[in-house]
């Protein structure tokens, strides 16, 4: 948490207290720290200094301009799921040949806008996606220049809802076809197969599954290349875990290791397309306690933020550590409670039974390690309004997306003249 201190009782992001950016903005609010985006960012790079690696930062885990644009200066490049990512790339100033386009679904509109913006490369995850990719290619008289998204069958040990690389996941070609329809791409008009990608899940903690994903990597590139098909580029995905409570996460000195043994050999370039990595632990929420209530069983702490805004402890049973903005001493009592949000689900809960020093309405605590699939994933559900989005840089801050008004939101819907 150096990016996070208590500085004289109060939690800052970098030099600025957190409850004067509460006070001016309002909460709750995401908060990201660019000096923790650029050491995560940093320590990829210098991980991988030696192999001739690049980074693809994947927006899908927060695409907020001010944040791309902070990774685009660092020089990342940009992994997207859709068009609407890929012009989020360009337009914080990613170059078209540094984006990645990857995705089980991607349209025909949006394949035809990557072939115009001239995009590093598109990963394909099917045979069909790679006809309808060389026929849009064709008819555009341009070259689609891809990496074919392999599906290793291999159990990323992550939660289900986001490991990717077993048979039954949705993503990319089963491996043991991969190379026939690679060699099918190799004679494909409008198609330029450079190689290989991969992607087996999000939140990896343990290093074990992707040495198994990349030495079927590396065997598939061999074969291929004894067939006499030229492979030119690894794409090796995301999914580097984070720790959310001190938890024993992936050391990325040892993920670059198992890259050097397993991947390097072959020559190849690589690439990466992190996200979590970077952004998660560069981002706070912070919420204010609107009550708390005690029932009979429980004790309830009901803040003003809710699974609208971070939906992860919901969808996936999350954990993230939530701490107050006043540092609470250490005599403090501590007692345990739940503390939700005022969405009518009982889902709408970011902790159970949580040791926690005392709070009261009107505390500010600061939702922890939510700077991944935070704000990306937030809704107006409740017709509640999405969070305003900060942005710091030692002293400085800046809203870099407001909370949008009532009017806003409401005025996008339309009462049809027949009704
Ligand atoms: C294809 C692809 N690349 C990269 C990522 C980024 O993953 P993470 O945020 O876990 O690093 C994802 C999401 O899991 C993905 O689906
Ligand atoms: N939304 C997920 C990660 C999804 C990864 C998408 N490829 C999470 O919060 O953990």
């Amino acid at each position: 948490m150096t990016h996070f201190p208590y500085l004289n009782g109060q939690l800052h992001v970098e030099n600025v207290p957190v409850a004067r950016m509460a006070e001016e903005v309002g909460t709750p609010f995401y908060c990201y720290s660019t000096a923790a985006i650029t050491d995560h960012y940093q320590a990829y790079v210098s991980a991988l200094q030696d192999l001739d690696a690049k980074v693809y930062y994947s927006l899908k885990a927060n695409s907020n301009q001010a944040v791309v644009a902070t990774l685009a200066r660092l020089g990342a490049g940009g992994d997207v799921v859709s068009l609407g990512e890929m012009y989020r790339a360009l337009k914080a100033g990613i170059p078209a040949d540094k984006i990645v386009f990857a995705g089980v679904g991607k349209t025909r509109d949006e394949l035809a806008e990557a072939l115009k913006a001239g995009i590093h490369q598109i990963n394909v995850e099917s045979e069909s996606e790679l006809d309808t990719l060389s026929e849009v290619a064709k008819s555009l008289g341009k070259q689609a220049v891809i990496a074919l998204r392999i599906n290793p069958d291999i159990d990323a040990k992550t939660h289900a809802k986001i490991s990717t690389g077993k048979s039954e996941n949705k993503f990319g070609i089963d491996i043991d076809h991969a190379a026939q329809i690679y060699s099918r791409a190799a004679r494909l008009p409008g198609i330029r197969v450079a190689g290989i990608s991969c992607h087996i899940g999000s939140q990896l903690t343990d290093l074990t599954p992707y040495r198994a994903a990349f030495s079927r990597i590396a065997e598939l590139v061999t074969s291929l290349r004894r067939a006499g098909l030229p492979v030119e580029r690894v794409d090796l995905g995301g999914g580097i875990g984070i720790a959310y409570r001190n938890e024993q996460t992936i050391d990325l000195k040892d993920y670059a290791a198992a890259v050097r043994e397993i991947i390097a050999p072959l020559g190849c370039a690589i690439e990466l397309e992190p996200g979590r990595s970077i952004v998660g632990n560069a981002g706070l929420l912070i919420t204010r306690v609107i009550n708390v209530k005690s029932g009979v069983s429980r004790k309830f702490v009901i803040l003003d933020a809710a699974m609208n805004d971070l939906i992860r402890p919901t969808l996936y049973d999350a954990y993230h550590d939530i701490i107050p903005v006043m540092q609470p001493s250490n005599d403090d009592p501590v007692s345990r409670v739940d503390i939700v949000g005022p969405v009518c689900e009982t889902g709408d809960r970011f902790a159970e039974q949580r040791a926690m020093s005392p709070l009261q309405a009107g505390d500010l605590v600061a939702i922890c390690s939510a700077g991944a699939y935070g704000a990306v994933m937030a809704s107006t559900y409740n017709t509640r309004l999405p969070p305003a989005e900060v942005l710091v840089k030692g002293d400085a801050f800046q809203v870099v997306r407001p909370r949008p008004t009532y009017d806003a939101i409401i005025g996008q819907d339309s009462v049809p003249s027949w009704l």
